[in-house]
């Protein structure tokens, strides 16, 4: 075979999903021709999808020295000092902009670089050009448009956020992302009404107590075995990544339901009957998109959360539910209904990821109490206020999963 067509045939089985009939190929390519760039970046594409990234780099240096202008060899080179590699910023920004000189309708390649302005840079104005080529190469994209959308907010630019909102909105109505931009969008322009009634505070984000669970005479009772479930539970860890979970100092628990304890079996009976009665309670809102998002059956993910003194939330959405919710296990004393600093409280509104709180958005706060259940639309911003003094502030939040 032509090593042209082994290549044709290595591009064939790569984009079949056929990895290692692909890999396969280019290995043999590269005993014949040890430099031939296309063969080494499509390789050392495979291997950074599979996560073997110090492979990928020998490969990808070995096509920039032998084709230093080949587009896919700048753009691997820029993705893996990006995304593998913890190179510093500046290195990075100039292997983008490299990559972008050879490839400049290269969607992915202008949404990395605005990426990178907004998040490691801090430069909301400087990812704002990078976005639109992106959107203009490939236009309609919805990261792209959210991220965009992002960096309009923190701009102050709501008009130009809302537009972004409106447009993903007109294709996927019931989108959690846009729907959280939108409201903080609705906020920042002066238009309550509408964000209200996307957070329905009282009717859609609302606390319930959680029905008794099956075996026990109280929640007190329960709540008790429930927190020693979670304290001992096998999968509790404080080494979580900070860019994944909101949560500030403190433990997790992830996959909590999936663990053999008699509370936790009573729990899922339990959380399933609030969930059925929120509901059962919901106002009937045609066009509403929290209520046009019903789905018809969900999968639930549940993970507990053990906060001490100073631990937090930052405000956040939980971009895969429909609906979200926390129950109260184990309260410190320091939370109070009367308590004017709203210690360990929940609070909704505020936005996060580092969208500033321009003061206009109607906050709503919840003093949790032990056995209570609050749940919202999963595109509702919620954080928790930190707290100061003894004792450990347990909660389980949870994501209804469409399916
Ligand atoms: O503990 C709380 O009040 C909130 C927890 C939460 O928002 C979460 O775990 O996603
Ligand atoms: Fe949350």
């Amino acid at each position: 075979m032509q090593i042209a067509d082994a290549l044709r045939l290595a591009i064939r089985h790569f984009n079949a999903g056929q990895a290692s009939e692909g890999a396969a190929l280019c290995d043999a390519i590269l005993n014949v021709q040890p430099d031939n760039p296309v063969a080494n970046c499509l390789l050392a594409r495979a291997r950074m999808r599979a996560g073997t990234a110090g492979e990928a780099r020998r490969l990808v240096d070995r096509a920039k020295r032998a084709a230093p202008d080949y587009p896919p060899a700048l753009e691997l080179d820029a993705r893996l000092l990006d995304e593998f590699e913890e190179a510093d910023r500046e290195v990075v920004a100039d292997a983008y902009r490299r990559a972008l000189a050879v490839s400049p309708a290269t969607s992915a390649l202008w949404f990395a670089y605005g990426n990178l302005r907004q998040g490691a840079f801090g430069d909301a104005a400087g990812s704002i050009v990078p976005y639109a080529r992106a959107l203009a190469a490939r236009p309609g994209e919805i990261p792209v448009a959210m991220n965009l959308a992002t960096a309009r907010l923190k701009l102050d630019q709501a008009e130009a956020a809302l537009a972004l909102c409106e447009e993903t909105l007109a294709s996927r109505p019931t989108h959690i992302r846009a729907l959280a931009l939108k409201t903080t969008a609705l906020f920042d322009l002066g238009r309550p009404k509408p964000a209200d009634a996307l957070t329905g505070f009282g009717t859609l984000t609302r606390p319930m107590m959680l029905p008794v669970p099956q075996g026990y005479d109280s929640l007190e009772a329960f709540n008790a075995d429930f927190a020693e479930a979670i304290r001992t539970h096998p999968r509790r860890r404080d080494d979580y990544d900070p860019n994944k979970r909101a949560i500030r100092g403190g433990s997790i628990v992830t996959d909590l339901l999936n663990h053999d304890h008699p509370a936790i079996r009573v729990f899922h009976a339990a959380l399933d009957a609030a969930i059925a009665a929120y509901g059962d309670a919901l106002p009937a809102l045609p066009g509403h998109p929290h209520i046009d998002g019903r789905p018809g059956g969900y999968a639930l993910d549940v993970w507990g959360n053990i906060l001490r003194a100073e631990g937090h939330q930052d405000g956040h959405i939980h971009n895969l539910g429909w609906l979200s919710g926390v129950y109260y296990v184990e309260m410190p004393e320091v939370l109070r209904e009367d308590d004017a600093a709203h210690e360990g409280w929940i609070e909704f509104n505020h936005p996060g990821y580092g969208i500033p709180d321009r003061g206009t958005a109607t906050v709503h706060r919840v003093c949790p109490t032990p056995g209570m259940i609050v749940l919202f639309p999963s595109y509702v911003w919620h954080r928790t206020v930190p707290f100061e003094g003894a004792g450990e502030r347990i909660s389980v939040a949870f994501d209804l999963h469409p399916r």
